[in-house]
């Protein structure tokens, strides 16, 4: 497969059960191969859109200093703002050529979740965009809950199997800015070849080129949505509980060509996490004798450490 696929949600939530089959089929057999695809039919407005990609460039335009002041020591970068160069892919010492911020879950009735979980980090020089990305992670949250309903019923389960372990997950909103590129970037990249840690990933922003993914026979082919489209992929806590069978795709976003280099790329990634208290278990259904059980058993929480870890933004 050499594009990634298009897929409507609209099709996941008509009254049609032939449409909503269909929907579950396409993207469980995309995600069963590429491990991508892009949704049309996603619950965020035009205006939102529009408003939110306004704020969040307001915000990356602010002074080095005021951006300074909303990197919060100790919480390994789950909230707040996260300088350029600080992030490095698994294995690579490199820091991707990134700045980034992060929004978490506004936690309803649960005061154990409540303590779990970094506050999220005001901005108070700009109150629009602390509205704006709440907005934005309902809507987000609300897609990605329809899109796991999908694979629930791809993998045989039960259609609600995910709702209550992503009811107050620990997703992350992530407004990323990729600055103009000054001088040769050597060996560094705008986002080194990774795979995402969570279940799935729900990506604004990849319209222009940049955005690549590997395929089977380990080429890179360019992931490029069409104006209305999310990039939504299989990240590796979803792969390990299917034992493999739904692909967490390694994927890249390369610098571009030198007469781009004085443009900034935004790219708005929302990383689908479930409570820490979920078990990534192998699924039963999804282990038989060509495909023996590959992964230890371990909680969503124990793995999200161990990757924070490796990814350079928290220590042993
Ligand atoms: O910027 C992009 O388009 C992709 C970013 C990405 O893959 C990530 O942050 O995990
Ligand atoms: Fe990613």
């Amino acid at each position: 497969m050499n594009i990634v696929p298009s897929v409507n949600l609209n099709d996941f939530v008509s009254e049609d059960s032939t449409r909503k089959q269909k929907f579950v089929n396409e993207i469980g057999k995309a995600y069963e191969d590429i491990g991508f695809v892009a949704l049309k039919g996603h619950f965020l407005s035009d205006a939102l859109v529009e408003n939110l990609y306004k704020e969040v460039k307001s915000f990356f335009s602010l002074p080095t200093e005021t951006k300074q002041k909303y990197e919060i020591p100790g919480i390994g970068g789950q909230r707040g703002y996260v300088s350029f160069g600080k992030e490095s892919a698994k294995g690579k010492k490199e820091g991707d050529l990134k700045e980034f911020w992060h929004f978490g879950q506004y936690v309803d009735n649960n005061e154990a979740l409540k303590k779990e979980y970094p506050d999220n980090v005001y901005v108070e020089e700009l109150p629009e965009f602390n509205k704006i990305g709440k907005e934005t992670y309902k809507m987000l949250e609300k897609t990605a809950k329809y899109v796991l309903r999908a694979l629930a019923l791809y993998l045989g389960l039960e259609e609600t199997y995910f709702d209550a372990f992503i009811y107050n997950g620990n997703s992350i909103l992530r407004p990323i800015h990729y600055p103009p590129i000054k001088e040769e970037p050597k060996e560094a990249v705008r986002a080194a070849a990774h795979g995402d840690i969570n279940l799935i990933t729900l990506l604004m922003g990849a319209q222009g080129r940049g955005l690549q993914v590997q395929n089977h026979k380990g080429e890179w082919i360019d992931a490029i949505a069409e104006p209305d489209e999310l990039m939504i992929n299989v990240g590796d806590m979803l792969s390990r509980h299917t034992n493999n069978k739904l692909k967490s795709t390694i994927h890249r976003v390369i610098n571009p060509p030198k007469e781009l280099w004085g443009t900034s790329r935004y790219s708005i990634p929302f990383f689908m996490h479930p409570i820490s208290a979920m078990k990534l278990d192998v699924l039963e259904s999804c282990v038989d004798d060509k495909n023996p059980k590959a992964f230890d058993d371990i909680t969503a929480g124990e793995f999200l450490n161990e990757r924070l870890i490796e990814l350079g933004l928290i220590k042993k």
